[in-house]
């Protein structure tokens, strides 16, 4: 697999639903958020419908669904959820897990434990015509499960990584980046797709732009927190730059 081909960014539009809901109303937009971060490069728009409906809500859905640009559609395994994707009909579909009191996505979907379940989901998502990515740690075991489920794309959580590196935790952030990578290089044995995501920022995300593997990046928290500063479009931009700097690398 060539590590010249350009990595796709998603940029994922949730904390600023999050800002909103923080008054109520209508403001900020996260569609208006997604035109602006698709006019500066962004290559899709990434949406995480939680059960709580904690940021987007459905309507945010079927709205992002307009936008002349592919939808990943993030959400919980469940059959409220499989109902909406399939009637939004987004371009892809990530399972994500869920826990009611997490502050944010803590881990990768049990995809051992829930295998059985998840069979028959994926199936119906693959037989609607939807890209499905599974949202996963970076184990050998785990990405085993996704091929049994017939999962075309994982998408491998960064989070533990970025944390061990914002924390300066520098022997676990090396020992997280080695999962990485070696899950980044099993996923090309097995045929599987890789995406990656989760607490990415500049830094770390031209890093992780140096696996060969890697096709698609799905980056929020940090581009929406960066914007109240520089603009979302220049975010978005310095982002993109850094990613083509990592893959270039
Ligand atoms: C799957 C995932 O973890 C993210 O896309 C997430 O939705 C970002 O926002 P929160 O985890 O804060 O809901
Ligand atoms: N799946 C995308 C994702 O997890 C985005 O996370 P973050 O960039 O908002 O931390």
């Amino acid at each position: 697999m060539s590590g010249s081909k350009k990595i796709r960014l998603g940029v994922n539009i949730d904390h600023v639903a999050t800002l909103r809901n923080a008054r109520g109303g209508f403001v900020p937009d996260p569609v208006r958020a997604a035109q602006l971060a698709l006019a500066a490069g962004a290559d899709g728009i990434t949406a995480h419908l939680r059960e709580d409906r904690r940021h987007i809500v459905d309507e945010d859905m079927i709205r992002l669904r307009r936008l002349p640009a592919p939808l990943n559609f993030e959400m919980a395994a469940t059959e409220q959820m499989l109902d909406i994707v399939l009637r939004v009909k987004p371009n892809a579909c990530c399972l994500v897990p869920e826990k009611r009191t997490e502050r944010t996505t803590e881990g990768g979907l049990d995809v051992i434990g829930g295998k059985k379940n998840l069979i028959p989901f994926v199936d119906e998502l693959n037989r609607a015509g939807v890209r499905v990515s599974l949202f996963i740690e970076p184990s050998i075991a785990a990405l085993e499960a996704a091929v049994e489920i017939k999962a075309p794309v994982v998408e491998l959580h960064t989070g533990a990584w970025c944390n061990a590196l914002e924390l300066d935790e520098t022997e676990k952030a090396e020992a997280e980046f080695l999962r990485l990578r070696e899950a980044a290089a099993t996923c090309e044995k097995l045929g599987l797709e890789c995406h990656a995501g989760h607490g990415l920022d500049f830094d770390s995300a031209r890093t992780i732009a140096a696996l060969p593997q890697i096709a698609e990046l799905n980056i929020g928290h940090f581009l929406i927190g960066e914007a109240v500063f520089i603009g979302l479009e220049a975010s978005v931009q310095q982002m993109i730059a850094a990613i083509a700097a990592g893959r270039a690398a």
